[in-house]
């Protein structure tokens, strides 16, 4: 797939957390209100993020009519959405929390409303607080990608990046 994302030199491969969650079951949910994972959100993806071999995963995403931009097929901005949650994930099997910095998706192909999404990712490695992930989704087919992804997570202190915020959090009702 073609991609302008160009990745720098110098990273370095990173290990699974040896208590990481296992191959084959659900990473942690995030919060139960997250837009990306979350079952108690008014408007969400609900995408659940199953932990691969090494450092890998796979998501699965309905498409469904409330997420609709051309005329019967999903909204490139909620694509976007998938992908953050999805590479986002990820890097808790390094036991390590992280926000987005950069985000780049490619769309190789209309995504129509009804599909299920099937999510890969892994991560290509870091430098420093810098990790590098890589995604592709398709619709059944994985020798048939339909829109790939890189990001840019930088890892933070948990509590320290949200303490100014977390009096505007919600909860479920
Ligand atoms: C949450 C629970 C988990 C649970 C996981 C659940 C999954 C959630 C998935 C969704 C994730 C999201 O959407 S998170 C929401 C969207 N993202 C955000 O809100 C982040 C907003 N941005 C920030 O808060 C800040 O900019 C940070 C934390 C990203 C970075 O600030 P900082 O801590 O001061 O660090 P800073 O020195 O600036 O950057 C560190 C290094 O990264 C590089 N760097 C920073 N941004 C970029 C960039 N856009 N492009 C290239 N490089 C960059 C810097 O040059 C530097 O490199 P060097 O000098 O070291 O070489």
């Amino acid at each position: 797939m073609k991609t302008s994302f160009v990745l720098p030199t110098g990273i370095e491969p990173l290990t699974r957390h040896p208590n990481a969650t296992r191959p084959g079951q659900k990473i942690d949910l995030h919060h139960s209100m997250c837009y990306g994972c979350g079952a108690d959100a008014e408007v969400g993806l609900r995408i659940a993020v199953t932990a691969g071999e090494g450092l890998t995963a796979t998501a699965t995403m309905q498409v469904e009519n409330w997420m609709q931009g051309g005329p019967g097929v999903i909204h490139g901005g909620v694509l976007s959405g998938a992908f953050d949650e999805v590479m986002g994930t990820v890097p808790l099997l390094l036991r390590r929390p992280v926000v987005t910095g950069h985000l780049a998706i490619d769309y190789a192909k209309p995504i129509p409303l009804g599909s299920t999404v099937h999510f890969g990712c892994e991560i290509i490695g870091g430098i420093g607080r810098k990790i590098y992930t890589r995604s592709y989704a398709h619709l059944g087919d994985p020798d048939a990608p339909v829109a790939g992804a890189h990001a840019l997570f930088i890892v933070i202190d948990l509590e320290q990046h949200f303490a100014d915020y977390r009096d505007k959090a919600v909860h479920p009702s």
